[in-house]
């Protein structure tokens, strides 16, 4: 049995791997600046997080239909199946399929669709967030948020992601106030290479309900306490923290010292097709470094369900999952 776990912080883009890459641009007739897989590959190193997302952005040109939506979604929940996810919080970029002129009723039917397989198939439950660029105008962002909620687009949140340094949270909180007004769960990416005070604004303007990332949080110690008094979900991706060198090497990964400070944090993949892995690979690299007790990791499993926007019912039957994971452990 699998180590069950919820994945919080999971870019549908970033699940695109090279393979699928080059066959949906066959398919599409969508010319790519690269002749092969292994071209496109040789790609894949960053220096940082716009490095990364300049050939993401990129990428994800290939996608033009609601079916590419369902498939890719489906090769996810395939992988996330087969590395012990149980439940997922699937973000997606809206403002990167509309500008390339898609309709974001058929994005969101094609996730949903791939989202409702994975249910029946391998019963992974779900919800589905939509991501707001902070590189984009804030008045963008707005004109979105509206459509959404005009449109009744089915959606369960909103977050924040894109190139963090100079884009603080505060621009972007009359649309989270509108998103929170209209009944939806607000979560933002804050402390991956900003500053612990894009966390502070996270929290206080945008009142998120989780945080993504959030490691520079450890750079402010009353913010430490704030967020262990609050009990605040962290969603940290160690494969990520290093491939963007937001951490230098798995063993200077902070994640065992945010345990320690007692802070909620979990594990996930973030754009795994770009970092090495999905959940398995990230726990793999971890237990390498830090070799985590059966303890630790029912913790960091345990976090990961509490911290998800399901019904507590809900959240106690997967809790039960990880408590037969742990006597399995110990038997
Ligand atoms: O790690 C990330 N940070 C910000 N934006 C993103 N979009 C995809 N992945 C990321
Ligand atoms: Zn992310």
């Amino acid at each position: 049995m699998k180590l069950p776990v919820a994945e919080l912080h999971i870019h549908l883009e970033g699940t695109l791997e090279p393979e699928m890459i080059m066959e949906l641009a066959a398919k599409n007739g969508v010319e790519l600046p690269y002749a092969s897989v292994d071209q496109l590959r040789a790609k894949y190193e960053f220096s940082n997080l716009q490095s990364f997302l300049d050939l993401f952005y990129e990428n994800m040109v290939v996608l033009r239909t609601a079916e590419d939506f369902r498939e890719i979604t489906l090769a996810y929940l395939q992988r996330a199946h087969d590395s012990g996810v149980r439940h997922v919080e699937l973000f997606f970029d809206p403002q990167a399929h509309i500008q390339r002129g898609l309709g974001l009723g058929d994005v969101i039917a094609g996730i949903r669709a791939g989202l409702n397989v994975g249910l029946e198939r391998w019963g992974i439950s779900h919800k589905l967030i939509a991501c707001f660029w902070r590189h984009a105008r804030a008045a963008e962002a707005m004109d979105l948020m509206k459509l959404l909620v005009a449109e009744k687009h089915d959606i369960d949140g909103i977050g924040l992601d894109s190139s963090e340094l100079g884009f603080p949270p505060e621009l972007f909180q009359e649309v989270f106030d509108y998103a929170r007004a209209h009944g939806l769960h607000a979560v933002a990416h804050a402390g991956e290479e900003g500053p612990a005070d894009y966390i502070w604004q996270a929290l206080d303007l945008l009142k998120v309900e989780r945080v993504d990332h959030g490691i520079r949080c450890l750079d402010d110690p009353a913010l430490v306490q704030r967020l262990v008094e609050e009990q605040m979900p962290l969603t940290v991706c160690p494969l990520s923290n290093i491939r963007l060198r937001a951490v230098d090497t798995m063993a200077d990964h902070p994640l065992p010292q945010m345990l320690e400070k007692g802070l909620k944090v979990s594990v996930h993949s973030d754009d795994p097709a770009y970092f090495g892995g999905y959940m398995d690979a990230n726990f793999a690299s971890l237990m390498e470094s830090f070799n985590f007790s059966t303890e630790q990791l029912a913790t960091l499993a345990s976090n990961s369900f509490e911290s998800t926007f399901l019904d507590e019912a809900s959240k106690q039957e997967l809790l039960a999952e990880v408590q037969a994971w742990v006597q399995q452990q110990n038997r």
